[in-house]
């Protein structure tokens, strides 16, 4: 029975590195399964001139996978949540999430500097309207301009080009071992809270695979699953799979869940923000969603969409 699983990744070096990372935990159980890695280029890392979220957003990342996926070319693929929709076709499945990396953004400053020390004006460089709003809400004064590009292009961008600093995520950063050398600063989630998923891998297959599902529960990771399905059910309630000002963190505390969910204006004027406790981490996304709605989340909403379409 030595099965041969084919993996689909997408071509980025943190995709690779993240897609070997859990080929080798499933590899290293022991059992008589060989792997094989299938490159994908997605929509998404074609267009690289255009705003995301003017041009569809995250799903962008994962369509080709999941075409994949479902025409049985691939067997499963490693997804950044963080990338993926809020809702998955039918017949495709979230089946494992192994243990969370650190979920925070992080400050990459030229100078050394923290999003305090940062002259006045500075230029950050982020194409996230969620990073965008709560760094103008923390320091008005600051410009943002818009950068895109994987990892490595963002980093040239911010030496060659005229940005103060960056925003990224301090996980993708540790995964490809670069997190030292260019970390100025870690953002904690009360001043800028994480996408949904940040941090998470996902690792997405046919819901009709039985055998690949019980070999992935070996490097399921309960908490950080309980968590990205929280956060999820928080970004369903919400609308999200369009690129808004929209965050949401939950962790285990003790025994319970522990979610903030926040919903801001682009020029981070507004922030609201609801934290909810509990069990059920579904009905906590919901909950909190439902609370920012009740405190005018869709007017907000309504307004970005409207200003996107311009
Ligand atoms: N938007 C691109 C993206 N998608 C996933 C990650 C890595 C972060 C993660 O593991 O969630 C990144 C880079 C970044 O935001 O800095």
């Amino acid at each position: 029975m030595a099965r041969h699983i084919v993996v689909g990744s997408r071509r980025s070096k943190l995709a690779l590195t993240q897609t070997r990372w859990v080929i080798r935990q499933l590899d290293s159980l022991g059992f008589s399964y060989t792997f094989e890695i299938k490159e994908i280029v997605t929509k998404g890392d074609k267009i690289v001139d255009r705003m995301l979220s003017k041009v569809g957003g995250k799903g962008l990342f994962v369509k080709e996978i999941e075409q994949a996926l479902l025409e049985g070319e691939i067997d499963f693929a490693v997804h950044s949540v963080k990338d993926m929709p809020a809702e998955l076709p039918p017949g495709l499945e979230l089946a494992c999430v192994p243990k969370r990396e650190d979920p925070r953004d992080c400050l990459i400053s030229k100078r050394n500097q923290t999003l305090d020390s940062l002259p006045d004006g500075a230029v950050i460089g982020t194409s996230s309207l969620r990073r965008a709003a709560q760094i103008l809400h923390a320091r008005p004064d600051v410009k943002i301009k818009w950068i895109r590009g994987n990892v490595d292009t963002r980093l040239r961008k911010l030496r060659e080009e005229d940005y103060d600093a960056i925003i990224l995520a301090a996980s993708g950063l540790k995964r490809i071992g670069l997190s030292d050398e260019v970390i100025t600063q870690y953002l904690e989630p009360d001043i800028c809270l994480p996408a949904v998923g940040q941090g998470a891998l996902g690792i997405e297959c046919r819901a009709s695979d039985q055998e690949l599902k019980g070999l992935l529960t070996y490097i399921h990771h309960e908490p950080s699953g309980l968590a990205v399905m929280a956060e999820r059910a928080f970004l369903a309630e919400m609308g999200g799979s369009c690129h808004v000002p929209v965050a949401c963190y939950a962790e285990m505390n003790a025994q319970e869940l522990v979610l903030t969910g926040l919903i801001a204006s682009p020029d981070g004027k507004t922030v609201l923000k609801e934290r909810v406790s509990g069990h059920d981490p579904v009905q906590l996304g919901r909950q909190a969603a439902q609370r920012l709605k009740e405190r005018g989340a869709e007017q907000i909403l309504d307004q970005v969409r409207k200003e996107l379409e311009q």
